[in-house]
């Protein structure tokens, strides 16, 4: 691995320095857009304003023979909207590092948008040897084209060795904003027998242990991604990168959605994707911290201002860790806060 020092040593000449800290964003919800398709393209401008993200979609879901037309989609999108004018981040998912599209993707995006794309989403990353790729070309890239800051880099957790490697993926390069479980890619790679895009399986429960009576046997559905989240979490958490959910697939079921979102966002995601309109307002509301508990974690943070000691609030005992978790619930909130009115208006900022 490089040196503490190296870490953050340019690629290329001339390319812009890489970022000491992450820029603050909030990123509730990245919302994947068709860009080949016309019709919906011509709609960002309108959903632009009420998401955090705008995610140009090349890869999976894109046809083979439209690739073509969704990077040039692309092109166009990122000079249709002024996303920066919005606040709202602009991300492309190109094509894997294996495929026959991704490197005239990435010479072209950078080449034609390079100063106007925030992140790069890198599918089925299979270990840093990925990540230390596509940050080379990326510096080479935005050198010939003189871009004024590095494009930063978000990979998907998908694949068995992905997971086996991603506390060396999440570290790779100072480009790494964050990294998404990718369950459907991820399933595929395990060999799990699930069609599903993410949420549970009725199929996998634990269950007591037979009566003596004879009578029906409880059995509790559980979490088939637990493992994975913590893994991904830690990873990034440690490294100082943001993990999010990746997509669930059933549009037709938003509660499995919310409780999905909502079991990433209580292990310590920052979002999670929007794949129709529908999920956009789920994502927000799951990802913007619940107002009651922004304002339990206010009282935390007043009964000990210097951040040490005890407190006893409504019979429930408060110390230094809980000052700590205290301000991470309330430094998220001020972060929203200071973009969506609606939550400032809530949270009383
Ligand atoms: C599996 C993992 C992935 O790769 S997931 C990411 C890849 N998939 C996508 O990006 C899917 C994006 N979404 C869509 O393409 C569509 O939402 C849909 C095909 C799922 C459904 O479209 P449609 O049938 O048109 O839905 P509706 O009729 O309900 O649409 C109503 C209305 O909304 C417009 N619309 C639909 N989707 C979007 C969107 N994403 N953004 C903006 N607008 C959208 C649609 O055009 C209709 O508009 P109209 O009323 O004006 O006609 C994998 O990585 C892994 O996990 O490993
Ligand atoms: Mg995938």
């Amino acid at each position: 691995m490089k040196t503490a020092r190296g870490f953050f040593k340019p690629l290329a000449i001339g390319a812009p320095a890489p970022w000491r800290e992450l820029p603050a964003r909030v990123e509730r919800m990245i919302h994947f857009v068709p860009p080949h398709l016309d019709k919906v393209r011509a709609k960002v401008g309108e959903i632009a304003p009420t998401v955090d993200v705008i995610l140009a979609n090349l890869e999976d879901a894109i046809p083979a023979d439209a690739k073509g037309a969704a990077l040039a989609g692309t092109i166009a999108l990122s000079r249709e909207v002024d996303f920066k004018a919005l606040g709202v981040g602009l991300w492309v998912r190109i094509n894997c590092l294996n495929s026959p599209w991704h490197l005239d993707e990435v010479a072209t995006l950078v080449e034609k948008a390079g100063d106007r794309i925030d992140v790069i989403m890198v599918p089925k990353v299979e270990g840093p040897w990925d990540i230390f790729y596509i940050d080379q070309l990326l510096a080479s890239l935005e050198a010939k084209h003189g871009v004024t800051r590095p494009i930063l880099l978000h990979a998907i957790l998908e694949t068995a060795e992905g997971v086996m490697n991603v506390e060396q993926i999440a570290g790779a390069s100072p480009r790494m904003q964050g990294i998404s479980l990718g369950p459907a890619d991820l399933a595929a790679s395990r060999a799990m027998k699930t069609t599903r895009v993410g949420g549970g399986h009725p199929g996998y429960r634990v269950i007591e242990d037979p009566h003596a009576d004879g009578s029906a046997r409880a059995s509790v559905q559980q979490d088939l991604w637990h493992y994975t989240f913590a893994k991904m979490v830690d990873a990034c958490a440690a490294h100082g990168i943001k993990p999010f959910y990746g997509p669930f697939g059933a549009i037709d079921d938003p509660v499995a959605c919310e409780q999905q979102f909502r079991n990433a966002f209580l292990m310590g995601c920052a979002g999670a994707w929007s794949l129709h309109p529908s999920q956009i307002a789920i994502a927000k509301q799951v990802f913007s911290p619940d107002p009651a508990e922004v304002a339990f974690a206010k009282r935390i943070l007043e009964a000990m201002p210097d951040g040490s000691g005890v407190a006893m609030i409504d019979g429930k005992m408060q110390d230094d860790a809980t000052w700590k978790q205290a301000k991470v619930m309330v430094d998220c909130a001020r972060q929203i806060a200071a973009k969506d009115a609606e939550y400032a208006a809530l949270y009383g900022f």
